[in-house]
C-alpha cells in the first residue's frame, strides 16, 4: 500500500510519521512546495526506522508528483494555517487556490486514490478538492470529526479522570464553531454519559470543544498538530486495511439528515472504497436544528468557494 501526504508542514509531517511507525502502508511519499524540506522531513523519519523499528519506506518529493504515482489513499494537508485573531473561512482564498492545484496534480498521478483533505476551511476544502477531482463522493472527504471528537473525549476523560480510551462519543456537523457536539450519543465504558457528570460541567466540555482549535492557536500562534495529523492517519488506515472503523467524517451529504448538496461531518463507515455507508442518526428536534444551523453555515462558505472559482 502507497500513501502520499502533501504538504510536509506540521501536520503533514506528523501524518507521515504516524503512518510510517504504525507501518500503515509500505510507502509513505511527501510532497511539499518548498525545496528540500519534504525530502529532509522524510528522510528525518527512515532515519528514525531503525531505532523504533518499523520498515516502511518515506520518500520525499519537492512538487515532482511522479513520485506519488499509484497511490492507493492521498492525505492533502497543504495550506496556511491560521493565526490569533483569524477564523478558519479567513483561509479560504489562499488555501482554495492550493488545494485545487495539489487536487489536480494528485488525480493526474493516482486516479484511483482516495482523497482525504485536513487543510482548512475543511468542509469547503473538501468540495473544493471535490470539484477539482470531480471523484464520486464516496472517495473525496475530510477530516475534521475525528479530531474534535478527541478534544472532547480528552476533556472529558479528565474532568471523570477516566481513561480515554473508555470514551466514545459522536459529534456532527461543520468543522467550526457551529460544529454539534452529542451528549446523547457519549457513553464511557458503556455508561450514558450524562449520568456520571453534571450537566452545567458537560455544557462547559461542549463550548471548549467548539472553540478547542482556537484554544490551541492562541497558545501557539499557529495551529495543532499532534492530534491533527494522527486523526487524518487513522482515516487512512480504516481505508488501506478495510477495518470499517465508525467515524465521523465530512462527506458530501445528497438528501441525508434532509440536507442535499452541503459537506458536513457526519458518523460514516471507513473502509477500503472509502466511505462505505453513511449512518443517519435519529436526531431530535434540538440536535437537527443545531445541524441545519452548521449546515447553514457551511453553505454560506461554499457560496464564497464558488463565486472565488466564477472569477
Ligand atoms: N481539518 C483539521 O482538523 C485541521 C487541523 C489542523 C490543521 N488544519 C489545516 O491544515 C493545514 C496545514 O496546517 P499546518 O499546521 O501543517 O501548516 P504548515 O504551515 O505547518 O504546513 C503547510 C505546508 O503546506 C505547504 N504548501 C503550501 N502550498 C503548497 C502546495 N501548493 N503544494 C504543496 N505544499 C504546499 C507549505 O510549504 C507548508 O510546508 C492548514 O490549512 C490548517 O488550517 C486542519
Ligand atoms: O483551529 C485550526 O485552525 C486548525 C484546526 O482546524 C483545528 O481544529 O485544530
Amino acid at each position: 500500500m502507497k500513501i502520499t501526504v502533501v504538504g510536509a508542514g506540521n501536520v503533514g509531517a506528523t501524518c507521515a510519521d504516524v503512518l510510517a511507525y504504525r507501518e500503515i502502508a509500505n510507502e509513505v511519499v511527501l510532497v511539499d512546495i518548498k525545496e528540500g524540506v519534504a525530502e529532509g522531513k522524510a528522510l528525518d523519519i527512515w532515519q528514525k526506522a531503525p531505532i523504533n523499528l518499523y520498515d516502511t519506506r518515506t520518500v520525499g518529493s519537492t512538487n515532482d508528483y511522479s513520485k506519488t504515482a499509484g497511490s492507493d489513499v492521498v492525505v492533502i494537508t497543504s495550506g496556511l494555517p491560521r493565526k490569533p485573531g483569524m477564523t478558519r473561512d479567513d483561509l479560504i482564498e489562499t488555501n482554495a487556490g492550493i488545494v485545487k492545484s495539489v487536487t489536480d496534480n494528485v488525480v493526474k498521478h493516482s486516479p484511483e486514490a482516495i482523497i482525504i483533505v485536513v487543510s482548512n476551511p475543511l468542509d469547503v476544502m473538501t468540495y473544493q478538492a471535490h470539484l477539482s477531482s470531480k471523484l464520486p463522493r464516496t472517495k473525496v472527504m475530510g477530516m475534521a470529526g475525528i479530531l474534535d471528537t478527541a478534544r472532547y473525549r480528552a476533556f472529558l476523560a479528565e474532568a471523570l479522570n477516566v481513561s480515554p480510551k473508555d470514551i466514545q462519543a459522536v459529534l456532527m456537523g461543520g468543522h467550526g464553531d457551529t460544529m454539534v457536539p452529542l451528549p446523547r450519543y457519549t457513553t464511557v465504558g458503556g455508561i450514558p454519559v450524562t449520568e456520571l457528570i453534571e450537566k452545567d460541567k458537560l455544557d462547559a466540555i461542549i463550548e471548549r470543544t467548539k472553540t478547542g482549535g482556537g484554544e490551541l492557536v492562541k497558545l501557539m500562534g499557529t495551529s495543532a498538530w499532534y492530534a491533527p495529523g494522527s486523526a487524518a492517519a487513522q482515516m487512512a488506515e480504516a481505508i488501506v486495511k478495510d477495518q470499517r472503523r465508525v467515524f465521523p467524517v465530512c462527506v458530501k451529504l445528497e438528501g441525508e439528515y434532509g440536507i442535499d448538496n452541503c459537506y458536513l461531518g457526519v458518523p460514516v463507515i471507513l473502509g477500503k472504497n472509502g466511505i462505505e455507508k453513511i449512518i443517519e442518526l435519529d436526531l431530535n428536534d434540538e440536535e437537527k436544528a443545531l445541524l441545519n444551523t452548521s449546515r447553514d453555515h457551511v453553505k454560506e462558505v461554499m457560496d464564497v468557494l464558488d463565486k472565488l472559482n466564477s472569477k
